[in-house]
């Protein structure tokens, strides 16, 4: 099976409404594997909720996750974390453990307790790390890494874990400009290598426009707008968007549009 076989998540009038607060509503909206998409909002718009609800951490009140055309509720716990993998906001502490050791306990879903990694196991750990540019620092302690050296361990991980699609909630927080931009591009070439599916939580609206397929807008728990980053990129989306006046200009070197707040 390669990534093109599955073909990603379809989100249909998804809801969660714990105690009755509707966090999400109405939400429609496909995840398909061979893209990047980019989840956008402001701070409580309900982008790490949609992500919970991909990843099966939270049950949907009502409407449906689907993954490869089934409830993704549905699968089986380690069929489906074969084929998907989430990374949190908050990571768990690894201070303690190496690069190669982080790594290898995304090999989990497919050696089960207890048992040795199999060649494959080795195999595809191998891989990550060289696809994250990982495999220089495999054997130091995590603790002891820079944070962009730290996000590349962790989606070493997850790509060592799941075959079809990441879900990322802010892999680039905490890191500066430069190494927000070197995560995406590693993604943008991961994606594109190895086809599989990639949806991510990110605030910085011109990482998110210059990297990703499609950007998703989310505020007050509803999707405002969901298009290709030249739909998403104008004042008009924006400003509804993040309520506060923001242009839009086309990059000299490249066309692209670049968000800003006005004046
Ligand atoms: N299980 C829950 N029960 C009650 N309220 C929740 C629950 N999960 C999230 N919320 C609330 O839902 C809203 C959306 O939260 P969420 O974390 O999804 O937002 P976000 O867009 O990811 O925000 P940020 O950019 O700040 O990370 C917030 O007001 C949050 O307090």
């Amino acid at each position: 099976m390669n990534a093109h076989s599955l073909t990603g998540f379809e989100v249909e009038n998804l809801e969660f409404r714990p105690n009755g607060r509707a966090i999400l509503s109405d939400l429609n909206a496909s995840f398909n594997c061979g893209r990047i998409y980019g989840i956008i909002g402001p701070n409580g718009a309900g982008k790490s909720t949609l992500m919970k609800l991909l990843a099966r951490h939270l049950r949907p009140t009502a409407g449906k996750v689907r993954f490869a055309g089934d409830d993704a509720n549905g699968w089986n716990g380690r069929a489906f974390a074969r084929e998907v993998a989430y990374l949190p906001q908050s990571l768990p502490t690894a201070e303690h453990q190496t690069v190669r050791e982080l790594v290898a306990l995304g090999r989990y879903p497919w050696h089960g307790p207890f048992r040795k990694l199999s060649t494959e196991d080795r195999n595809a750990v191998d891989t990550a790390l060289d696809e994250t540019g990982s495999r220089e620092h495999e054997n130091r302690l995590v603790g002891t890494l820079s944070g962009g050296e730290r996000q590349r361990a962790w989606i070493a991980m997850v790509l060592a874990q799941a075959r079809h699609f990441l879900l990322l909630d802010e892999p680039t927080s905490a890191l500066d400009l430069a190494h927000q931009a070197r995560i995406l591009a590693l993604l943008r070439d991961i994606v594109d290598r190895r086809g599989i599916g990639v949806a991510l939580i990110v605030h910085d609206l011109n990482i998110a426009a210059q990297f990703c397929d499609r950007i998703l807008a989310l505020r007050d728990g509803r999707l405002i707008a969901s298009d290709a980053p030249s739909q998403i990129m104008t004042p008009k989306v924006l400003t509804d968007l993040y309520d506060i006046p923001m242009e839009v200009f086309a990059h000299p070197a490249d066309g692209r549009p670049v968000g800003y707040i006005a004046s």
